[in-house]
């Protein structure tokens, strides 16, 4: 079993600086599609089983835009959904930036203040739904839930993986049954990974 995450594409949430956990209250914009349709190529010829999904509607557009490219079904999944942003919802993100590093994510005790899901039950229903489906798939998800998901393989804490920066349409490969992380936030494929899916 192997897993493709990856972030939708760019959306207007995201130039907008607003956070959101929202279902349908936004789109991807025209460099968003873009963005996607160069990951979705990228995965053409690849054997994949099946594409699972957040509902969110940002998500669930990059599902359905790949989905069309590579010629794979796409279900939902509700443990791919955003992180629950608690009384952060539909705020600007620069309300809640550290002064000394205005571009990062939401951290340490202000998380808990604000309501955000533990960091552990995001782990938790990430790590459930990768592990539900058999075969090759792909995850189409957000920001902090991919980051978790790789901060369980790499068997790091959230503080720790501060610096992880997953961007928009990147994909994070994880080989299931090895428990191992082969590919981080990338924008473009490797050849060797791409194999692993032949
Ligand atoms: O940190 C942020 O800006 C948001 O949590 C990103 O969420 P998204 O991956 O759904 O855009």
């Amino acid at each position: 079993m192997r897993a493709i995450l990856i972030r939708h594409g760019e959306s207007d949430i995201n130039i907008a600086g607003l956070l959101s956990h929202d279902i349908d209250n936004n789109k991807l914009t025209e460099r968003g599609i873009k963005q996607v349709e160069r990951t979705a190529e990228q995965l053409i010829g690849l054997k994949i089983d099946r594409i699972v999904s957040s509902p969110v509607k940002r998500a669930a557009q990059t599902a359905d835009i790949i989905g069309k490219i590579i010629n794979v079904n796409v279900v939902y999944d509700d443990r791919l959904k955003e992180i629950d942003l608690g009384s952060a919802n539909n705020h600007h993100v620069s309300e809640y930036r550290d002064e000394l590093y205005p571009n990062a994510h939401i951290h340490g005790d202000l998380r808990n203040d604000l309501g955000f899901e533990p960091w552990d039950h995001l782990i938790k229903r990430m790590i459930d739904s990768l592990l539900s489906y058999d075969g090759n798939n792909i995850f189409v998800s957000h920001s902090d839930p991919i980051r978790a998901a790789a901060s369980y393989y790499l068997n790091i804490d959230e503080p720790c993986s501060f610096g992880i920066d997953i961007k928009n349409a990147s994909m994070t490969v994880i080989d299931i049954d090895n428990k191992k992380l082969l590919c981080l936030g990338a924008i473009y494929l490797d050849d060797g990974i791409k194999k692993m899916f032949s």
